[in-house]
């Protein structure tokens, strides 16, 4: 499928070209946001980034999927409740939950996380931040489980930092979810510091059982370029904390071939 103008040609990936090939699919639904930032995440991470839409029938043959940030249906009903019908996310949970080993990769951020919660391919649900306010600001994350396929490229429990803006941030689940959660390794990433939206347990993002889908508020696509994105400790504006998530899946996808697995 050719690129559309919205996510366009970003020039050529930096990261490398062994990586180049690894179809990312990137999701637009109406009053999407994030889907050109995402876009570009992939093809800074050197992949080859491939504009979905919410009312296609197909995915595209990609290797993985982005369900990227925004206010998808004006969030409407509740966030992500309306676009979980979506014809593309009946092909999307066919290839999410196919059998071990095949299963497709999906990352949804923010707005794609809480789609992810509404259409069960993630458990529990994200409510309206503690504290009924829009929050926009530096977010630090632990990075709890570097098993996924979007994580794989962390080191165990690093601390990054990317932005936080949303305002149904609140991830609640009821006891036995989050203690199966937790006790499955699959609080993938946890606020540090100050809890940014009462979310239980100081969940940022988790992950299904099998691992390939992975969802968290706070958004790595913002954070792939040096010199735009937060302050580290010693207040340079470093910025490429987010790139990572990108370069772990293209990283997992060469591995799975090498590997000998088929998409
Ligand atoms: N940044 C976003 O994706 C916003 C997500 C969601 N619509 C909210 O405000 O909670």
């Amino acid at each position: 499928m050719a690129e559309t103008p919205l996510i366009g040609d970003l020039g050529a990936s930096p990261a490398g070209a062994a990586l180049d090939g690894a179809r990312i699919g990137v999701v637009t639904f109406p009053g999407t946001l994030d889907d050109r930032d995402a876009a570009r995440a992939v093809r800074l991470a050197g992949g080859h980034a491939v504009p979905l839409w919410h009312a296609d029938d197909t995915l595209a043959e990609v290797d993985a999927v982005v369900v990227p940030g925004g206010f998808s249906y004006g969030d409407y009903l509740r966030a992500g409740a309306i676009s979980r019908f979506a014809p593309l996310m009946s092909r999307l949970t066919e290839a999410a939950t196919a059998g071990t080993g095949a299963a497709l990769p999906v990352l949804g951020i923010c707005n794609g996380f809480q789609i992810l919660t509404e259409a069960h391919l993630l458990p529990g649900s994200m409510i309206k931040n503690d504290h009924l306010k829009f929050r926009c600001a530096d977010q630090v994350l632990r990075v709890e489980n570097t098993s996924t396929a979007w994580t794989s490229q962390f080191t165990a429990d690093e601390l990054i930092t990317v932005p936080l803006k949303n305002q149904d941030g609140q991830y609640v689940a009821d006891e036995d979810t989050l203690a199966r959660l937790e006790g499955e390794g699959r609080v993938v990433f946890r606020y540090v510091g100050a809890n940014p939206n009462g979310s239980r347990h100081d969940i940022a993002g988790i992950s299904n059982a099998g691992g390939n889908v992975v969802g968290l508020m706070p958004h790595p696509e913002h954070a792939v370029e040096a010199g735009y994105g937060s302050e580290d400790s010693t207040g340079m504006r470093n910025g490429t904390d987010g790139l990572t998530v990108f370069t772990s899946v293209l990283s997992s996808l060469a591995g799975s071939d090498a590997a000998g697995d088929s998409k």
